[in-house]
C-alpha cells in the first residue's frame, strides 16, 4: 500500500540523517522533497504546498533545529499533518433509522456492488444488523444478478424489480419490504454513472430525495488518482453525500486520492476496500494510514485483526495438545488457517513497523502457504500427529505427492520442530524462556531486535 510514497518520504526523511547538524537549508530541503514526494503520489498542487508550508510552520514554532532529535520531531509533524489531512478522527457509520438506508454512488466499475457486499456482511457480522441489499441497476440486468450472486455468498437477502424501470419505486418499495420484515439496515446498490451525464445524476439525485438516506456513500477507486477527487467533487455538488469509499487499496496504487479527497470535499472517507472478497473491508483510521505511509506499520489493526480471529476453545484444545506433546501438523494446518484468514500476507506484512520496507524487493505471493499446504495434505493422517514418523523414505513420497522438493519437505519439518519447541516454552513460566530465545535468534527481521 503506497509503497512508492512511503520510499520517497524515507529518502526525504535521510536528508537529515546524512547531514552531522540540521539546519534551517536541510529542513527546507527536506520539505522539499517531501513536497515532491506527494505531487509524484498525484496529490492536488495546492495541498501539497499548504502541507509542507503548515509543517514547516510548526517546526519553526517548535524550534526544531534546538531540539534533541529534530529528525524525529519532524517526522512527527509530518504525520500530524497527514492524520490530518485525511481528516483527524476516524468517522463513523449512521444507522439511526429504522431501518437505516445506505445510498451507493458512483462511478462504473468503481467497485460499488462489491462494496454494498462487504457492507452488509461487515453489518451483518461485526454488527449484529439484518441487512437488505437493493438492486437498483435498471440498465444492466448483470448487475442485479451480480448483486444476488454477492448477497448469496453472506447470505444476505437481495431485493430486486428487474421488470421496473423506475429507480425511485424500487428502492422505496425495498424500504417497504424491509421495514415489513425486520430489517435493520437497507444498502441501495445503484447504477454506475458519469458526473457529465445529467439524465442519470438527475436520475441518483431524485432516488436520494425519496429516500432521504441516513448514509449516502461515494464510492472511488483509488487508483484513479487526482481523478478521483475530480469526480467526488462533482457527486458531492449533487448529492452533498456523508462520506467516502476507497476502494482498491490493495493495488498499486500511488496514494494521492487517500491523502486529498477529504479536503476537496471537506467529507471523511470511511471505509476502505483492500481485495475482491467480501471480507477485504476495513474501517479508515487517518492515524493509522498515516503512519503506515511513514513505514511505521498498523500495530493496533494487526492485533486487533488477530483478535477478530481468535478462538478461545481452539487455543485451549492446541495448548493441551501441546502440553501433552501431542501438537502435530493438522494443529498446524489450522493455524495456518487462522493467520490466513486475518488477511492477505502482502497487507499483514504492511502492518509491521519496518517490515515494508525490509521486504520491499522480496515478492509476496497472495497464497504464501501453498506448499506448506500441499506438503501437509499429502501426509497420511498418521503421519500428522506423529512427524517423528517421517523418513527420509515417507519424505521423498510427500514430496512428490504435494508437487514440491525434499527440501521444501525437509524445511516444513524443522519450521515445524522450531515453532513446537517456541510453543512449548511459551507455556513456561511467563514466556520467559520464549524471550529468552527471541533474543538469541538470528536472521530476525530488523523490527524484532529493535
Ligand atoms: N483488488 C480489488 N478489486 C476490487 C475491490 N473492490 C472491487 N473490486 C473489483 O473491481 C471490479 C468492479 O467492481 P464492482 O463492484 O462490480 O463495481 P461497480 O461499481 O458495482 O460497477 P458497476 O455496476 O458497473 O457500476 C470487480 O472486478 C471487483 O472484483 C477492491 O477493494 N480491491
Amino acid at each position: 500500500m503506497f509503497d512508492n510514497l512511503s520510499d520517497k518520504l524515507d529518502k526525504a526523511f535521510h536528508i537529515l540523517k546524512g547531514h552531522g547538524k540540521i539546519t534551517e537549508v536541510n529542513v527546507a530541503e527536506t520539505l522539499k522533497e517531501v513536497r515532491r514526494a506527494l505531487l509524484d503520489a498525484d496529490v492536488n498542487f495546492k495541498i501539497a504546498k499548504d502541507f509542507t508550508t503548515k509543517v514547516k510552520e510548526k517546526a519553526i514554532g517548535q524550534d526544531v533545529l534546538t531540539t534533541l532529535q529534530p529528525g524525529q520531531l519532524l517526522v512527527k509533524l509530518v504525520k500530524d499533518e497527514l492524520t490530518e489531512l485525511m481528516g483527524g478522527d476516524v468517522a463513523g457509520i449512521n444507522l439511526s433509522g429504522t431501518p437505516s438506508v445506505v445510498l451507493m454512488s458512483g462511478l462504473q466499475g468503481s467497485g460499488k456492488t462489491t462494496f454494498s457486499g462487504k457492507l452488509a456482511n461487515y453489518l451483518q457480522t461485526k454488527k449484529n444488523k439484518k441487512v437488505l441489499l437493493v438492486a437498483c441497476d435498471i440498465y444492466r440486468p448483470a448487475a442485479i444478478q451480480q448483486l444476488y450472486v454477492v448477497g448469496d455468498s453472506i447470505a444476505v437477502e437481495v431485493y430486486s424489480e428487474p421488470e421496473n424501470k423506475n429507480p425511485v419505486e424500487i428502492a422505496q418499495n425495498a424500504i417497504k419490504h424491509a421495514k415489513a420484515n425486520g430489517f435493520n439496515v437497507v444498502i441501495v446498490d445503484t447504477a454506475g454513472r458519469l458526473a457529465v451525464d445529467k439524465e442519470m445524476m438527475d436520475e441518483i439525485a431524485k432516488v436520494h430525495k425519496a429516500i432521504q438516506p441516513q448514509e449516502t456513500l461515494f464510492v472511488v477507486d483509488a487508483m484513479t488518482g487526482q481523478d478521483a477527487v475530480n469526480t467526488a467533487k462533482a457527486f458531492n455538488d449533487i448529492l452533498n453525500f456523508d462520506g467516502v469509499i476507497l476502494t482498491k487499496l490493495d493495488g498499486d496504487t500511488r496514494g494521492g486520492a487517500a491523502i486529498s479527497i477529504k479536503s476537496v470535499v471537506n467529507k471523511p472517507i470511511k471505509f476502505v476496500g483492500t481485495g475482491e472478497k467480501m471480507d477485504a473491508i476495513d474501517v479508515f483510521y487517518p492515524n493509522r494510514m498515516a503512519e503506515r505511509i511513514l513505514g511505521m506499520g498498523d500495530v493496533v489493526s494487526l492485533v486487533e485483526r488477530a483478535q477478530e480471529q481468535y478462538d478461545e476453545d481452539e487455543a485451549r484444545k492446541i495448548q493441551k495438545k501441546i502440553a501433552k506433546n501431542e501438537f502435530g501438523f493438522d494443529d498446524f494446518l489450522s493455524q495456518i488457517q487462522q493467520v490466513k484468514k486475518m488477511g492477505n500476507m502482502k497487507d499483514l506484512v504492511g502492518m509491521i513497523p519496518g517490515a515494508s520496507k525490509a521486504m520491499k524487493d522480496i515478492e509476496i505471493e497472495d497464497d504464501a502457504f501453498k506448499h506448506i499446504e500441499a506438503i501437509i495434505h499429502s501426509m497420511t493422517p498418521i503421519e500428522r500427529s506423529k512427524p517423528a514418523l517421517i523418513d527420509v523414505k515417507r519424505k521423498a513420497r510427500i514430496a512428490k505427492g504435494s508437487g514440491t522438493k525434499v527440501e521444501q519437505v525437509n524445511q516444513l519439518m524443522k519450521q515445524f520442530e522450531q515453532m513446537s519447541k517456541m510453543m512449548k516454552m511459551m507455556q513456561g513460566p511467563g514466556g520467559k524462556n520464549l524471550m529468552k530465545m527471541m533474543g538469541g535468534m538470528k536472521g530476525m527481521p530488523g523490527g524484532m531486535q529493535r
